[in-house]
């Protein structure tokens, strides 16, 4: 609906999300963690999240401050960095995109300042 598209806070959170995206290059954080190919995951992990869910929210509004929008990052990796060992492809896709995301989350935050 295109009140969803035109606020621009929402512009603003999908912008972030597509930039965090762009640092996703195979995609391992785009779904949802399969419970087919990972049966015991939620045995370990009890908030799963994922950029396809944080669209979702976006699009409901579900983000009351760009806080919020960053907690939802933050599970993402710490959920990677728990379930996967430190020696594994995740884990060290997990820190590049903590570092990635720091910097873009960094000018995210003025970026809300300067639209108010
Ligand atoms: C992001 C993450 O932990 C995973 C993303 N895909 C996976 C497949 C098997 C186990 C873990 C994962």
């Amino acid at each position: 609906v295109l009140e969803v598209q035109l606020n621009p806070f929402n512009i603003l959170l999908r912008s972030v999300l597509s930039q965090l995206q762009e640092k996703d290059h195979y995609s391992i954080f785009a779904q949802p963690v399969s419970l087919k190919e990972v049966p015991d995951y939620l045995d370990h992990i009890k908030d799963p999240m994922d950029f396809s869910t944080m669209r979702t929210k976006i699009d409901a509004h579900a983000y009351r401050s760009l806080d919020e929008f960053e907690a939802d990052f933050d599970l993402i990796i710490s959920n990677c960095m728990t379930y996967n060992a430190k020696d594994t492809f995740f884990y060290k896709a997990a820190q590049r995109m903590q570092d990635h995301g720091g910097a873009i989350l960094r000018r995210a935050h003025r970026e809300v300042h300067r639209i108010g």
